[in-house]
């Protein structure tokens, strides 16, 4: 399954590659299109290939099978300096030299990649690093404000493609929440952003398309919606009763789902999509005095990123 992207707008075209080391496959098989001002989450564990991956869409390594474009050609290429520049790519683990102000490092950065360095303090404003933090030696550095200057880095030049492996590893709810809005302004400018991530709860309501990835294969491919309406998990229903009288509910839902008793007062229950509106039509109806359901609030939960992607692993290992 895979999100259909426009030929002519693809920044990105991964056409059946796999990468081999050894005996050992680190990607297999895999086609991936990305558009324009799309953001999409590259998900899986340990070892499923998110890593790999990118480094083939940098040109750093090169496919044992099928080929790869970006931005109209082939990033491992002698004669793509002019591709490499257009992209941008935040690593894992950044290591920066502690002695070097951030100043002196973003402008070492732009010496490699051959960007301007006088935009790099409308860079240093973007990502919310103040005057006085680019002038102190990294060294000093917080978490957050190293993940910052990895940010502006990732930013010189003014990449049309930006590949972001684990960017919010350590970082405060705060901070992870400012970093997705850069992020969202990227997109709104027409950047390419590829995620990475094990935060899966984070990735939800950020990216445009989720792919998951399991020992080197794409697993699935699609929006939020579209993963949903394929894994056909059950959508819950919470009902806070402060009554607790579930057999009232009980007789209303009928067999079209299941009821289970959360903590205070909640009872949860889990019925397929299709069926939800129904279910609650039947359930916040008023039959007569003897039936009536005393309901202080109704939630409906949606299965989350985390639940579709377990979902999906497993459907793979069945097949
Ligand atoms: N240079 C290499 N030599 C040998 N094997 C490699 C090499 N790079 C990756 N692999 C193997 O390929 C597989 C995929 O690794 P990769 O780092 O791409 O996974 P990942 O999804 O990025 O994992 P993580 O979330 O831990 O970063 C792993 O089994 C890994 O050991």
């Amino acid at each position: 399954m895979t999100a259909p992207v426009n030929d002519d707008a693809a920044t990105i075209r991964v056409e059946g590659v796999s990468k081999r080391y050894g005996d050992q496959y680190a990607v297999r098989e895999v086609d991936l299109t990305m558009a324009p001002g799309e953001c999409v989450a590259m998900v899986g564990h340990n070892g499923a290939g998110k890593s790999s991956l990118i480094k083939l869409m940098l040109g750093l390594t090169t496919p044992t099978e099928g080929g790869i474009r970006v931005l109209g050609g082939d990033p491992s290429s002698a004669a793509a300096s002019h591709i490499r520049r257009q992209v941008g790519f935040l690593p894992e683990n950044v290591a920066f030299h502690p002695n070097m102000t951030g100043r002196e490092t973003l402008d070492f950065y732009a010496k490699l990649k051959g960007a301007p360095r006088h935009g790099n303090d409308a860079l240093f404003e973007r990502v919310g690093l103040e005057p006085a933090a680019v002038k102190r030696r990294v060294g000093t550095y917080s978490k957050g404000m190293r993940q910052r200057l990895a940010l502006a880095q990732a930013l010189l030049g003014g990449p049309k493609v930006l590949f972001l492996d684990e960017p919010t590893t350590g970082l405060d709810p705060a901070l992870r929440q400012s970093f997705y809005e850069i992020v969202g302004h990227l997109r709104d400018a027409g950047t390419t952003v590829l995620l990475c991530s094990h935060a899966l709860t984070e990735l939800e309501g950020q990216a445009d398309r989720v792919v998951v990835m399991n020992r080197g294969r794409k697993v699935a491919d699609g929006s939020l919606a579209t993963l949903r309406s394929l894994a056909q998990l059950p959508v819950r229903i919470r009902l806070t009763l402060p009554s607790g009288d579930i057999d009232t509910l009980a007789a209303r839902i009928g067999e079209g789902a299941s009821v289970t008793r959360l903590a205070g007062g909640v009872v949860e229950l889990a019925c397929a999509n299709d069926d939800k509106v129904d279910l609650v039509r039947r359930i916040s109806c008023d039959g007569p005095p003897a039936s009536r359901l005393d309901i202080a609030d109704i939630e409906i939960v949606q299965p989350s990123l985390d639940e579709m992607y377990a979902h999906f692993l497993r459907r793979e290992a069945a097949e």
